[in-house]
């Protein structure tokens, strides 16, 4: 009998990516295998809010992996008014609500103005010194929810093409690199090697780094346990090679430097994915995409997180997963 008691957990929190709404009508992903539900993606996205409210253990705090409205928009001259749609379930919802930025954010705002929009969820960051990077246009912060539990939002187009002026030295540092593996002359159509040098994707600063390897060591001194949340996948293995983060290797090797990291999340990728890393125990997990989800189904989750492991009840598409801290 004792086995079938639920064991409460420390806290929940819930997950939901790529919702990348738009008020029109259903189409395809680029290469016309996948159906885009454009219109019914706001539907989803209330199911999976009520969800959350309903929740036996209701979250503490959601996490939004990026894409939240569709490139679309700006097409239409409707960027404000899907934000504002989109937005609006989370205003009445009572959890702080951690945004991440991903390629759909900037084809319809520039880095400035996402900087001063309800997508800048970095109120939320810690009030402890160091927990944003010193540049103050890098997306990036920490956040500890409960003691010993620490979460890190990453700016995965920190260098890119995307929402950086084209005057910039960003821009040109970016159009430097992506230009030494990608001659295409279209720049979101992958080169064959190293297929995430596209366009829609972007990478992590050098900057940000240091001031990522500086949180984790931190984290580590006080044996924390720490999720990393990015809109583009950090692990071959755990999403298609042409969703990858530009320098995913760099970010892998600081995740590989610290024993505090339990898990990166992603999203980008519509299909998901999931992979735990042998050699440092870190678990990998791409996010299914609601964008690319039926009407009929769901796209979201809940984490109930416990002393040693985290558990990921899906909904709909989103499979449950065991995150094990070793
Ligand atoms: N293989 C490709 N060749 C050229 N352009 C592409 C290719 N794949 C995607 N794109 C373009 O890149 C942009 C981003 O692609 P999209 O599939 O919309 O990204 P996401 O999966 O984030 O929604 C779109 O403008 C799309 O048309």
């Amino acid at each position: 009998m004792d086995e079938c008691r639920f064991q409460e957990p420390l806290f929940t929190f819930g997950v939901i990516a790529d919702v990348q709404y738009a008020d029109i009508d259903d189409g395809y992903n680029y290469t016309r295998t996948r159906k885009r539900y454009y219109r019914s993606s706001l539907q989803l996205l209330k199911n999976a809010l009520d969800a959350w409210r309903g929740a036996r253990v209701p979250p503490l705090f959601v996490l939004q992996l990026g894409d939240l409205i569709d490139g679309f928009n700006k097409a239409h001259g409707a960027s404000e008014r899907a934000l504002d749609a989109a937005l609006r379930g989370f205003d009445s919802f009572p959890a702080p609500v951690h945004h991440v930025w991903g390629n759909h954010e900037f084809y319809n705002f520039s880095r400035s103005a996402l900087l001063r929009s309800r997508l800048n969820s970095r109120q939320h960051a810690d009030s402890s010194p160091g927990s944003a990077p010193a540049r103050p246009d890098i997306y990036a912060y920490r956040f500890t929810p409960v003691p010993g539990f620490t979460f890190v939002v990453l700016d995965a187009y920190d260098v890119s093409l995307l929402g950086r002026e084209e005057s910039s030295e960003e821009y040109r540092g970016a159009m430097e690199l992506i230009r030494r593996y990608n001659q295409n002359q279209d720049l979101n159509c992958p080169p064959d090697v190293k297929q995430r040098f596209t366009m829609f994707n972007g990478g992590f600063s050098q900057e940000q780094l240091d001031w990522l390897d500086a949180v984790l060591t931190s984290a580590d001194e006080k044996q924390e346990r720490v999720t990393i949340v990015s809109h583009l996948p950090a692990h071959p293995d755990s999403t298609d090679a042409v969703c990858l983060a530009w320098n995913c290797e760099e970010l892998l090797a600081v995740i590989g430097s610290h024993k505090s990291v339990v898990c990166y999340m992603a999203g980008h990728a519509h299909d998901g994915g999931y992979h735990r890393d042998e050699d440092t125990g870190v678990h990998h997990l791409t996010l299914d995409g609601v964008i690319e989800t039926s009407p009929y189904s769901d796209a979201f989750g809940i984490v109930s997180v416990y002393a040693d492991r985290m558990e990921l009840k899906g909904s709909g598409r989103v499979m449950d997963q065991l995150f094990l801290f070793s």
